[in-house]
C-alpha cells in the first residue's frame, strides 16, 4: 500500500513530466516556426539570385560566365529537402557578451533579406567552431548547446546540452544519426562532426595535414568537410587555384559525390589516380609494379630523359646578308652543357636556341654591328639554329622517352645503373616491346613514370588544395604525381596503413609525406563511428598481422549480437539464407565476395528470386542488396554486410589479410560472415 507522502511526490512528478512536456512541446514548436523562417528567407534568397540578370556584361564572353557563375549560385542556394536547414543552437544569457545571444548553426548563411538579420550562421564561420568544440571544461562563452533531431526536413526532436561544467554522456543524437540505416549515397555529417574531427577540418590551408584512422573513423568524412570549409574560407582563391579530391576509384567516387553538394559546394572535382594520369591499357606483376612505382625511379627518368640531348654533330653558321657568322662546334658543346639539367627539358631547349642566338649576336657585334633583341630572335628561329635544336635537344614526349627506356636494355641499364639491381632492371625492361611509342600499351604504374617525365619537360600546374583518400594505397610515384599537383598548395593525407592493399603500400604517413613533397603533421583519429565493438573486435584480430604498430581502434558503440559467424555445408544457400535475413531488416545490404566468386552469387541470388544490383561506377543502385567484389569495398559501407569466405578474399592477392580486414569493417549494424572452408587462421 503506497504511503500518502509516495502518491503525492507521484503525483507532483506526473505534473512536472506534464509540464516539461508542454514547454517541450512549445521549444518544439518555437524551433519549428524559425525553421519555416529559415526556409522562406532562403527561398527569397534564390528567387532574388535567379532574378538577376547577366545582361549587365560587357560582352558575349562575359555573359556567359556571368550566367553559369549566377547557375551555379542558385544551385548552391538549393533548399535540398532531406539536409536540414540548421542542427544546432547556442545561448547565453551574459549581457556584456560581444557573441550574439542566441545562434542556430546550419548548411549555409540565411540572411532575413529585409532587416539582413542572421537567420542561421554558415557550419564554417569562425563563431560556429563553438558549436563543435565547446565543452565542460571550456564552454566558450557559451551557456547552452541544443541540437535538433530531423526525420527527413522535420525538426522532431531537440536535445540540450548545458555548458556549466558538468559532463554529460554521449549525445543520443549523434547516437541516432549514426544508427539512422544507411539508403543510397553517403551523408555530410555536419551536424555532429566531433571535436577531434573539427580540429582537423578547420586546420588552416597553409597546412598540410595527414590523418591516420582505423576503419569507421570518419577520415572520408573529414577530409570532405575540409575541402568544404577551406572553400568557404579561402573561397576567391580556392575557386581561381581550384580543390581536388582524389579517391581509390569510381564506384567510391560516386558514393561520395553527393556529399559536397549537400554543404552547397558545386565546384569541387573529383578524380580516381587513373582519371589524372590516364587509363591504363596494360596490367602487369605486382613485383614489377613495385619497382616501377619506387621513388628511385625519378632518378633513373631524369637521366633517361636527359640522355636524349646529343652532341653536334657540327657547329652553327648563321648567314645573314652577304655576312656570315659561326660557333665552333666544341662552343655548342658548352652551351648545351652549360644547360644541361639545370631547368626543364622543354625550357632548356627554348634557352638553348636563345643562347645560341645571343652568342651570334656577339659575334654581329664584334664585327661592328649594333643588333638588337629583335635580332635574337629572329636568329633564335633561323633554319640553322633549329636544325641544331633538333639534333642536339630534340623535341621529346614522355612517351617516347620511356619508350626507349623500357625497350632497349643499353638505355635501361644507362639510366638505372647504379640505382635499380640488374634483377630490378630485368624486372622492368619490356621482352616484347611494342614498335613504336605510339602502338606501346601503359600500365598503371608506367601512367606514373610518364607523368613524372612530362614535368621533367614541362611544369605540372599546381592546384590550392588536393585531398588524398586511401593514400596508403598509392604507390611513391603516384604520390610524386599528386605532389605536384600541389606543390604550390597543401594537401589532407587521410589514410589507414592497414587497409593497405597494394603491393607498394605505405608504411609510414612521414614516407607517404616525404613523396608527396609535402611538410605536415600526423593525427590520428581512433574512435570508429561506423563499426559496432564486437565486429571492430572481431576483425582487429587481424591488426598484428597487417600493421602491429598501430593502436586498436575502439567503437562508439559496443554493438552486442552485431556479429555473426557460421560455417555452413554449402555457400550458396547460406548466403541466400543470411541475405533474406537481413532483408527482414532496415537498412542496406552488402554481400562481400572474392572477385573471381561475383558471377556465381549474382546467379545464386537470381535463382533464389532476391533481386540485387552488382557494385559498379555507378554507386547509384535500385536494390537494398548490392554484390559487392571484395577489392571494390574499401570506404564503402553497409547497414548489414555479409561476407562469404574469408580464406578465399585472403588468398586471391598478396596483401589479401589486409583486404580481409577492409572487409570485415564494411558493417554499420550487422556481420555476417559465411565459410564452408576453415576461417583464416590469424581471425581465429
Ligand atoms: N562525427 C560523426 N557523426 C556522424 N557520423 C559520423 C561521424 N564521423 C563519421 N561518421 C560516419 O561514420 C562512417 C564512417 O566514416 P568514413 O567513411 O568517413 O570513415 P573512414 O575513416 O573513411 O573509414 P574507412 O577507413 O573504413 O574508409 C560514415 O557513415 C560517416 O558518416
Amino acid at each position: 500500500m503506497p504511503t500518502a507522502e509516495h502518491e503525492i511526490t507521484e503525483a507532483e512528478h506526473e505534473i512536472i513530466e506534464a509540464e516539461q512536456e508542454i514547454t517541450e512541446a512549445q521549444t518544439l514548436a518555437a524551433e519549428r516556426a524559425h525553421l519555416a523562417e529559415s526556409r522562406a528567407a532562403l527561398r527569397r534568397m534564390r528567387e532574388h539570385t535567379a532574378a538577376l540578370s547577366a545582361d549587365v556584361a560587357a560582352d558575349w564572353v562575359s555573359k556567359q560566365i556571368l550566367e553559369s557563375q549566377l547557375e551555379l549560385r542558385v544551385a548552391a542556394l538549393a533548399d535540398h529537402p532531406d539536409a536540414p536547414l540548421f542542427f544546432g543552437r547556442m545561448d547565453h544569457d551574459d549581457s556584456g557578451s560581444d557573441l550574439p545571444a542566441t545562434m542556430y548553426v546550419g548548411r549555409r548563411h540565411i540572411h532575413d533579406g529585409d532587416e539582413g538579420r542572421p537567420l542561421v550562421l554558415d557550419w564554417r564561420a569562425p563563431v560556429s567552431r563553438a558549436f563543435y568544440q565547446a565543452g565542460p571544461a571550456d564552454p566558450m562563452g557559451w551557456r547552452r548547446r541544443r541540437r535538433f533531431g530531423f526525420n527527413g526536413g522535420e525538426l522532431t526532436a531537440f536535445e540540450d546540452e548545458p555548458l556549466d561544467g558538468r559532463a554529460l554522456g554521449p549525445s543520443q543524437i549523434l547516437t541516432e544519426e549514426i544508427e539512422r540505416p544507411r539508403t543510397g549515397p553517403m551523408r555530410d555529417i555536419v551536424a555532429t562532426i566531433q571535436p577531434e574531427q573539427d580540429v582537423i577540418v578547420r586546420a588552416g590551408l597553409a597546412a598540410t595535414v595527414c590523418v591516420q584512422g582505423a576503419p569507421g573513423t570518419g577520415k572520408t568524412a573529414v577530409g570532405l568537410h575540409r575541402a568544404a570549409y577551406l572553400l568557404f574560407t579561402h573561397r576567391e582563391r580556392l575557386a581561381r587555384s581550384g580543390v581536388l579530391i582524389v579517391g581509390p576509384n569510381r564506384a567510391f567516387l560516386a558514393y561520395i559525390s553527393a556529399v559536397l553538394p549537400a554543404l552547397g559546394e558545386v565546384q569541387v572535382d573529383q578524380a580516381t589516380i587513373d582519371d589524372l594520369l590516364g587509363e591504363p591499357t596494360a596490367t602487369e606483376p605486382a613485383a614489377v609494379a613495385a619497382v616501377k612505382g619506387d621513388a628511385r625511379m625519378a632518378d633513373v627518368l631524369r637521366k633517361a630523359l636527359w640522355r636524349h640531348l646529343r652532341k653536334p654533330e657540327e657547329g652553327l653558321v648563321v648567314t645573314r646578308g652577304a655576312s656570315r657568322f659561326r660557333l665552333a662546334e666544341h662552343e655548342v658543346r658548352e652551351i648545351a652543357a652549360a644547360l644541361r639539367g639545370t631547368m626543364r627539358y622543354g625550357n632548356g631547349r627554348t634557352s638553348f636556341a636563345q643562347r645560341l642566338a645571343h652568342q651570334i649576336l656577339v659575334r654581329m657585334e664584334e664585327r661592328g654591328e649594333a643588333p638588337d633583341d629583335r635580332v635574337q630572335d629572329q636568329v633564335a628561329r633561323s633554319k640553322p639554329v633549329k636544325q641544331l635544336l633538333d639534333q642536339v635537344w630534340p623535341k621529346v614526349t614522355a612517351e617516347q622517352v620511356l619508350f626507349r627506356l623500357l625497350s632497349d636494355p643499353a638505355e635501361l641499364r644507362a639510366a638505372a645503373g647504379g640505382v635499380l639491381t640488374d634483377e630490378e632492371q630485368a624486372a622492368i625492361g619490356w621482352a616484347k616491346p611494342a614498335r613504336s611509342h605510339r602502338s606501346a600499351k601503359w600500365t598503371a604504374a608506367d601512367r606514373a613514370l610518364l607523368d613524372e617525365l612530362n614535368d621533367l619537360i614541362e611544369r605540372t600546374p599546381s592546384l590550392g588544395h588536393l585531398v588524398v583518400d586511401e593514400a596508403q594505397d598509392l604507390s611513391e610515384m603516384q604520390l610524386r604525381a599528386l605532389g605536384r599537383r600541389c606543390g604550390t598548395g597543401s594537401a589532407t593525407v587521410l589514410g589507414d596503413l592497414a587497409q593497405g592493399t597494394t603491393a607498394w603500400s605505405a608504411r609510414s604517413w612521414e614516407d607517404v609525406l616525404r613523396h608527396l613533397g609535402q611538410e605536415g603533421e600526423v593525427t590520428e583519429l581512433t574512435l570508429g563511428f561506423r563499426v559496432p565493438g564486437s565486429v571492430l573486435d572481431f576483425a582487429a584480430r587481424l591488426l598484428p598481422h597487417v600493421a602491429p604498430e598501430l593502436a586498436v581502434p575502439r567503437s562508439l558503440r559496443p554493438g552486442a549480437g552485431a556479429l555473426t559467424v557460421r560455417r555452413v555445408p554449402e555457400l550458396g544457400a547460406g548466403v541466400a539464407e543470411a541475405v533474406k535475413a537481413a532483408l527482414a531488416r532496415e537498412g542496406s545490404i552488402g554481400l562481400i565476395v572474392p572477385d573471381d566468386a561475383v558471377p556465381g552469387y549474382v546467379a545464386t541470388l537470381s535463382e533464389a528470386g532476391l533481386a540485387h544490383d552488382l557494385l559498379g561506377p555507378q554507386a547509384a543502385a535500385d536494390e537494398r542488396v548490392l554484390i559487392v567484389p571484395a577489392s571494390l569495398a574499401k570506404g564503402l559501407e553497409y547497414d548489414h554486410v555479409i561476407v562469404a569466405e574469408p580464406a578465399a578474399i585472403v588468398a586471391a592477392e598478396e596483401r589479401g589479410l589486409a583486404r580481409l580486414y577492409v572487409v570485415l569493417t564494411r558493417a554499420v549494424s550487422t556481420l555476417t560472415v559465411l565459410h564452408r572452408a576453415d576461417l583464416p587462421a590469424q581471425l581465429t
